[in-house]
């Protein structure tokens, strides 16, 4: 049951001086969820967050975060929501617990100062001057200071970038535990195995607008296109052949040294006639079978592609809103 919406975003248009970055964005996020901003380098996720925290003007359009206007909200509604930068400062003398106590006193509800240093697993390290902390254990410290104040809304920009799979994987369990309890995600990542395993919803930026929306497992129209059966031709069914199932305009059928490779738009029917195929000859199995959609790197890389191809118009170009 999706929640009331914590982020709405439309027509949102953002330049800099002559240079437009956002055309007409559109974003609506809702309570609990942890939704991915994708999109490559410079493609204005940072500006993004940057406008919804309150940060950055826009050129135009409507921005409603927990329900107010970020221009010129005040330092109640700022406390009601966390971030986490791509850049954080530094603050060599003082030690991670000094850092993360004054952080929480800034806070008129904040979590447990330990508990927040243990879930981020910098326990060992609480005493440890900031200074000599390596740069995964800086991450974990940011993500420490955005959390702390037990935000209803955190905004984490390329927040597990630099820190290695163990803890990634505990940033991961925080940011669902935050989630299950009712904090609202906004994350920024290029890491699409993170955008899979972790967000309910990713939007896609390309050329300064959200070329696609939706659940990871079907964005781009993933859960319905194009699939890829597999499956290995010995005994019985070699060299038997194949009955007519490859999509039209597909490559060639593979069939290197047994191994059949078909790609078609409906697997389910393109399974049946295989697996009649196959009966017909003997076999109740299609040994080695395997089903693959295209991963989310697929669909992402061929989306900035295309947008790569139409790259030229000119009149994105000469826009300039704000
Ligand atoms: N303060 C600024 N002044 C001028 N141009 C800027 C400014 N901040 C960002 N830009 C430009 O706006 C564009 C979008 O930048 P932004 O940082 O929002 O991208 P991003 O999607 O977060 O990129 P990355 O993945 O590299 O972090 C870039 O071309 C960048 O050079």
């Amino acid at each position: 049951m999706p929640g009331p919406e914590v982020i709405g975003v439309s027509g949102l248009r953002k330049s800099y001086g002559a240079v437009p970055v956002l055309h007409g964005v559109d974003l609506h996020v809702r309570r609990g969820e942890i939704f991915a901003l994708l999109g490559p380098n410079g493609a204005g996720k940072t500006t993004t967050q940057a406008i919804l925290t309150g940060f950055s003007s826009r050129g135009a359009g409507s921005v409603s975060v927990l329900g107010q206007d970020p221009v010129g909200a005040g330092p109640r509604w700022r406390a009601r929501i966390g971030i986490v930068p791509q850049d954080v400062g530094s603050f060599d003398e003082l030690t991670v617990k000094e850092v993360v106590s004054h952080f929480a006193s800034l806070y008129p509800d904040p979590f447990p100062v330990d508990s927040v240093i243990e879930r981020t697993g910098l326990g060992e390290k609480a005493n440890e001057r900031t200074a000599r902390l390596s740069g995964g254990q800086q991450r974990r410290l940011d993500i420490a200071l955005g959390i702390v104040g037990r935000p209803e809304l955190v905004f984490l920009d390329e927040p597990t970038t630099g820190l290695d799979p163990q803890a990634r994987r505990v940033t991961w369990d925080l940011i669902r535990t935050l989630a299950t309890n009712g904090t609202t995600v906004m994350l920024t990542t290029h890491y699409l195995d993170e955008v899979e395993v972790l967000c309910d919803r990713v939007a896609i930026l390309l050329r300064g607008k959200v070329a696609a929306e939706g659940a990871p497992k079907d964005i781009g129209g993933r859960a319905d296109g194009e699939a890829v059966i597999e499956f290995h031709a010995g005994g019985a069914l070699r060299g038997a052949d194949l009955p007519p199932v490859q999509r039209a305009g597909a490559p060639p059928l593979g069939r290197a040294e047994g191994q059949v490779r078909i790609s078609t738009d409906a697997p389910a029917a393109t399974l049946r006639v295989l697996l009649d195929w196959a009966a017909r000859l003997g076999s109740d199995d299609l040994p080695g079978l395997t089903v693959t959609r295209p991963t989310l790197e697929d669909v992402y890389l061929r989306m900035i592609a295309s947008a790569d191809a139409t790259t030229a118009a000119p009149e994105s170009r000469r826009e300039n809103t704000g």
